[in-house]
């Protein structure tokens, strides 16, 4: 059956929890297809990560083009960054019916929900919070202070997980990614299923 249109999934989850990681796993699947909505951000870029790769490291005066130019899906300052989702990539991915990966925090999430409430919201949790810290530790890409305020916002944005279709515990890295997959192929099921009752009820006889 042809698809209309693609899924968008949004993933997010605390800092640390592992939703690079995650993602990574996924996108060297063979058994599912995603497209990467590269984000945005204001953000220094860490060692490794390469503009237009991971983010796309621009300005806070080009960041605020941007968005007066109403050229983000969504966007939020965290952690006193800006992070956003360029639009463009989005909507033509899914008009083109291929799925598309935003991972992005609690706040940008909750605008994409206002506007495309069809998405899928997936929210990745530590197995606990003290294995949150560990992983940010062990990453040793923050210093302390970082740290202390991404672990602030971690409670935060756990207290907001009731707003998501999905909560996926990333225990372990290959378990995590195929409980998201299992996710993607049942809302493929499901919504392919749902669009062919509506067309064999709303036929003319
Ligand atoms: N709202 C929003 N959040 C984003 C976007 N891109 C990344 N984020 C989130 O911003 C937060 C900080 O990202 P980052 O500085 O890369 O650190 P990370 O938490 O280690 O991934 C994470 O929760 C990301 O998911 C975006 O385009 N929009
Ligand atoms: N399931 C897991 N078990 C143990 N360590 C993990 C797991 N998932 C990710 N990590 C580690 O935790 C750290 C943070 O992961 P990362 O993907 O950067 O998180 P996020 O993108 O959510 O900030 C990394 O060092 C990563 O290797």
């Amino acid at each position: 059956m042809k698809r209309e249109k693609g899924l968008l999934i949004v993933l997010s989850g605390p800092s640390g929890v592992g939703k690079g990681t995650v993602r990574k796993a996924l996108f060297s699947q063979e058994d599912i297809e995603l497209q990467y909505s590269i984000s945005m951000t204001t953000r220094q870029p860490r060692e490794g990560e390469v503009d237009g790769v991971d983010y796309f490291f621009r300005s806070r005066e080009k960041f605020e083009q941007l968005i007066k130019e109403n050229r983000l899906l969504e966007w939020a300052e965290f952690v006193g960054n800006y992070y956003g989702t360029p639009v463009d990539y989005v909507r033509e991915t899914i008009e083109s019916g291929k799925d598309v990966l935003l991972e992005i925090e609690v706040q940008g999430a909750m605008q994409v929900k206002e506007v495309f409430p069809e998405g899928v919201f997936i929210f990745l949790v530590p197995p606990s919070l003290s294995e949150l810290r560990s992983r940010i530790v062990g990453r040793g890409t923050e210093t302390e202070d970082v740290i202390h305020n991404r672990m602030q916002m971690a409670k935060e944005e756990i207290d907001l997980m009731d707003a998501y279709d999905y909560v996926v515990e990333n225990d372990k890295v290959e378990f995590a990614c195929n409980r998201i997959k299992a996710i993607v192929q049942s809302e493929h099921c499901r919504r392919d299923r749902v669009a062919k009752l509506y067309k064999s009820l709303t036929e003319v006889e």
